[in-house]
């Protein structure tokens, strides 16, 4: 690659708009495709406000499902909700070149089976954000704070590709941890989100001050952390020990925050139920691990969800 790459950011909602903004920022050529929100970008770009400073740009290409570009991007990321009716690998295809690198910035777990298996020939990047952003209106989006990307090639590994592109999100002023080993990464977050994403949805939308301080909340949570650290060790990717103490006194030192699964919840949007919590069950009963608490809270939620 001579000049900057050209990406192009599928599902640009909180997550796409941003992480679109950086690599803008970088100096590359930034795509959009976009579905609810293609007009309002159309007339006013995407805004955003962040304490970054302005962040605000036009996308360079700015697309529909299905319409084409005219050549393959070098970079497409994927940002949108990991939902099961949706086909994330049909939804990528029509931009998908023979050398275009497929990055995802989604959270979850056992997320990148179904992209690895369409696209086999074509560099696999995970992404976790560790990031506070949110969609306030069309085009619109508000970063409140935090920015950090650890990302690797999936399954494994660290490529020039994953290079390259951390060398990009670096240079737009965000702080990258590459990693060896993404899965056991993706442990790692979900020790946090498995348990507080569902069980924010079932407190009605609570932000973490109160699911801790709630009687038995900590408890509760503790709880969930242990079941998720047993799944991740018998999966082959145990967690420091002190991590569940770790993430407690972190979350309890943090302003009181809706995590992107209670604002879905609070906006009448679909929740990540399986990508985050129903992906560890299955991965649990696969290994014939115990876990009561997490498959209370899943079948809870599924009695939620329209029959
Ligand atoms: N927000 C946050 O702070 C964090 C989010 N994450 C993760 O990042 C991922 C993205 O989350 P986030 O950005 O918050 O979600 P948003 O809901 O803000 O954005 C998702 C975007 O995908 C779009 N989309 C969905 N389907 C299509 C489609 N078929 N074609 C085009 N666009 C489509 C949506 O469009 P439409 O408006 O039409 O639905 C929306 O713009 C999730 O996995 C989330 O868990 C991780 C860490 C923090
Ligand atoms: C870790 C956290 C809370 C923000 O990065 C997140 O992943 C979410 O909101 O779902």
């Amino acid at each position: 690659m001579t000049s900057k790459p050209h990406v192009l950011i599928v599902g640009a909602g909180a997550i796409g708009s941003f992480y679109g903004a950086i690599l803008k920022r970088a100096g590359c050529r930034v795509g959009l495709v976009l579905r609810s929100e293609y007009d309002a970008v159309a007339a006013n770009g995407i805004q955003i406000d962040s304490p970054l400073g302005d962040l605000s740009f036009r996308p360079d290409d700015l697309l529909r499902d299905g319409d084409e570009l005219e050549s393959a991007p070098d970079y497409l990321i994927l940002c949108v909700k990991v939902l099961p009716g949706v086909d994330r690998a049909a939804l990528v295809k029509p931009w998908m070149g023979k050398s275009t690198r497929l990055v995802l910035i989604e959270n979850g777990l056992d997320i990148e089976r179904e992209l690895a298996e369409a696209y086999p020939d074509n560099p696999l990047i995970s992404c976790l954000a560790f990031i506070a952003v949110s969609r306030t209106a069309p085009g619109r989006v508000d970063h409140k704070a935090y920015g950090k990307l650890v990302m690797g090639r999936y399954p494994q590994g660290i490529d020039d590709n994953a290079q390259a592109l951390s060398a990009l999100f670096t240079e737009g002023g965000i702080s990258i941890d590459l990693t060896e080993q993404v899965v056991g990464e993706r442990w790692r977050k979900c020790l946090w989100n498995t348990p507080f994403n569902p069980l924010s949805v079932l407190a009605n939308g609570a932000d973490t001050r109160t699911m801790l301080e709630t009687e038995g909340g900590e408890a509760l949570i503790r709880a969930m952390m242990q079941e998720v650290s047993a799944v991740a060790e018998a999966d082959g990717h145990p967690l420091p020990q002190d991590m569940i103490d770790k993430n407690i006194s972190g979350t309890r030192k943090m302003p009181p925050y809706k995590n992107s699964m209670a604002l879905d919840y609070l906006n009448n949007r679909p929740i990540e139920l399986d990508a985050v919590l129903g992906n560890v069950v299955a991965i649990a009963h696969r290994h014939n691990v115990p876990v009561p608490h997490l498959t209370t809270v899943l079948v809870a939620l599924k009695m939620r969800e329209p029959q």
